[in-house]
């Protein structure tokens, strides 16, 4: 259940720029350390610290324990992927990351800074799961509008091609498909020009053309140096876009490094063959065998010796065939990483 706090956050987080009610002396030194950075040399924010630190975060709702005191560092430049199950934590954490809603203990800075000031200071956008455009006014009005709300915004004809919405600019929002809508967001959090952008499943409603497109706009971001955190579920966006995975389970943080690192954490082989009248439970017996999924006589075996695991398989049913063995994936990884028994987020101790 979803109570009134996650409600009006998530509401708030639907303009998803910040929009400093004053001039911004520190959004110029963002610039200024972001050209520094261009000509190889550090400005004094990514010198010293990093683009998130997060200690001993913990976020309890009622009975529920949906972030369990985390640390996590993210550094300057670092494009980085929050994977997890459905209740991993991951909103939650980019939630509180964004000053969004407050950590039942624990410490957050953004740039050095606290969230709010981050924001404030427009260090940091966002593009949240929810959100929309106004639907009665045009894309370009939308983002003329919160453009007039930077003291240095991006220039409209840079944020538009940047976001590859030249096509869409003078539709109204209520003309916009899902992926196009998402987009267009995307571009209203570029405008204020931010050292880190935080993005929650921000290809979920799109199809894979439109998961494409912005895809190749967010490469054009992340080429400038700027630093990327964004949750999803497609293990493929993970595996080609970014540096480093945090892989969430039960709002603790089950795995962290680069999508290599995380595979070989999990390292095997996937047999997978066509065997007549097998049987499930003489699959599981097999040497080398850690687990067996049997579906209209085909069969995958997750194999930590898959050699010796084919010579057994090979044995006890010669007549299996169409045989091949691949290394496990990114996707082996995420489900052996994440599985759990059953739900383990529950409070064990009182509730700060
Ligand atoms: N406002 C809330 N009130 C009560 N429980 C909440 C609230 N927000 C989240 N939760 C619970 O906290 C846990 C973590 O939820 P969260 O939305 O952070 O997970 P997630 O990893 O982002 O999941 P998904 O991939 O489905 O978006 C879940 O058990 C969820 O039900």
């Amino acid at each position: 259940m979803k109570t009134t706090e996650k409600t009006t956050a998530r509401a708030e987080g639907t303009v998803p720029v910040a929009a400093p009610p004053e001039p911004a002396p520190a959004l110029a030194a963002a610039e200024a350390n972001a050209a520094a950075e261009t000509k190889g040399t550090s400005g004094p924010t990514s010198e010293v610290e990093p683009a998130i630190r997060v200690t001993g975060l913990r976020k309890v709702y009622g009975e529920v324990q949906a972030v369990k005191g985390i640390d996590l560092t993210i550094a300057p430049g670092e494009v980085v992927a929050l994977l997890g199950p459905n209740g991993a934590g991951k909103s939650t954490t980019i939630d509180m990351v964004l000053g969004l809603s407050h950590p039942t203990s624990g410490e957050i800075s953004i740039f050095g800074r606290a969230p709010y000031l981050a924001v404030r200071e427009g260090l940091v956008s966002a593009v949240l799961q929810e959100g929309s455009l106004i639907d009665d006014i045009s894309v370009r009005e939308t983002l003329e509008m919160i453009s007039s709300l930077y003291k240095k915004p991006l220039p409209l004809d840079e944020v538009l091609r940047r976001a590859n919405i030249e096509d869409i600019v003078d539709r109204r929002g209520t003309k916009l498909s899902g992926g196009q809508r998402q987009r267009a967001r995307f571009a209203c959090a570029l405008i204020g020009n931010p050292q880190l952008l935080v993005l929650d499943e921000p290809t979920s409603a799109m199809d894979v053309g439109s998961r494409r497109k912005f895809w190749e706009s967010m490469r054009k971001f992340t080429d400038t140096g700027r630093t990327v955190v964004f949750a999803t579920h497609y293990l493929d966006e993970a595996e080609e876009f970014a540096d480093r995975v945090v892989l969430m389970r039960g709002g603790e943080i089950a795995a962290d490094g680069t999508v290599a690192k995380i595979r070989a954490l999990t390292a095997g082989r996937v047999l997978r063959a066509s065997v007549p009248d097998a049987n499930e439970k003489d699959l599981r017996k097999l040497p080398g065998v850690t687990a067996v999924t049997l579906r209209l006589g085909r069969v995958e075996l997750h194999c930590e010796d898959s050699d010796k695991s084919l010579r057994a398989l090979l044995t006890t049913y010669p007549d299996a065939y169409d045989i091949e063995i691949t290394a496990s994936g990114l996707e082996e990884a995420f489900l052996s990483l994440t599985a759990t028994d059953g739900d383990d987020s529950e409070v064990q101790e009182d509730a700060a």
